[in-house]
């Protein structure tokens, strides 16, 4: 009985850990890129990651979605490996470029995984919301059948999100996908993404290298290091929820991000 019960509350903590690290290295060739890194992602958590140019940001997120081999150490995804994850479409990652196929509609685009799972006959999780209400959620309603070149920048990185939530992922692995926009659609694509965070559950893991988009997204930052790439410091971001565009005009605000930038000159 006492064994069973503890079966159970290792399980229980097993699913509520999104992404676990145990002292994990990659290399590419000789070259360390993560050195001993460990950390534990709570479930329907919202981490941003910062550090200089080369410390290893995307290296992680490409190591969490089996896109690079761990050299040693641990890595689970939901209590899975990153291929079982993989596999089980656990996870969906977004990059800086859209990435949309030119010949499909806003729609098709974002249909486009099912059709793939269907054409290869596997069995993937699908969305309780449909491909035009995820549009709708990315405040794409109404243009669901406009080609990519019919729509601007921060459009397109919105059908991209929608398509990523498609799968209904439980992980949500981000790689600086607002980068290449203006500040005002970066703004407005922040909002929206908290409240698909709220109102999916999703964990998201978020690069950047914006400051103020680290402190306004994160619950926590996770600090990197360069040469090698390693875990600096976890920084937890106590601000609020629902977070509005003025919060960044506040005190508390500045003095998070003056502590990140002291801390990114020591990296
Ligand atoms: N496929 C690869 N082969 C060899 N080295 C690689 C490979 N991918 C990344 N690296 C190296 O690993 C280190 C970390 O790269 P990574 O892209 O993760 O950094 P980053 O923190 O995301 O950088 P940036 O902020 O400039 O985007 C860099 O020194 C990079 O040159």
């Amino acid at each position: 009985m006492e064994t069973a019960r503890k079966i159970e509350a290792m399980a229980a903590e097993k699913v509520s850990i999104a992404t676990s690290l145990k002292n994990a290295f990659v290399k590419f060739g000789s070259f360390t890129a993560i050195e001993n890194l460990s950390l534990d992602v709570e479930a329907g958590s919202f981490y941003t990651i910062l550090g200089p140019s080369g410390c290893g940001k995307s290296t992680l997120l490409r190591l969490v979605s089996d896109l690079v081999p761990i050299a040693s150490g641990d890595v689970s995804i939901f209590g899975k490996s990153t291929e079982q994850a993989r596999l089980a479409r656990e996870f969906a990652f977004v990059f800086q470029d859209a990435a949309l196929l030119p010949w499909r509609t806003a729609i098709q685009n974002v249909e486009l995984p099912l059709e793939m799972g269907r054409k290869r006959g596997v069995d993937i999780p699908v969305s309780d919301k449909s491909p035009m209400e995820l549009l709708e959620l990315v405040g794409l309603k109404g243009r669901e059948n406009a080609l990519p070149h019919e729509l601007s920048g921060g459009m397109r990185q919105r059908v991209a999100i929608a398509r990523a939530l498609v799968c209904q992922p439980k992980l949500l692995l981000m790689d600086e996908p607002f980068g290449a926009l203006d500040e005002m659609t970066r703004d407005h694509l922040n909002l929206q993404l908290l409240k698909i965070w709220e109102e999916t559950g999703v964990t998201i893991l978020f690069v950047t290298h914006s400051i103020p988009e680290a402190v306004f997204l994160g619950q926590k930052v996770l600090m990197l290091q360069a040469h090698p790439g390693r875990l600096k410091e976890v920084v937890d971001i106590n601000l609020p929820y629902p977070r509005e565009i003025k919060l960044r005009d506040t005190q508390e605000f500045t003095k998070y991000a003056a502590y990140l930038r002291e801390l990114l000159e020591t990296c």
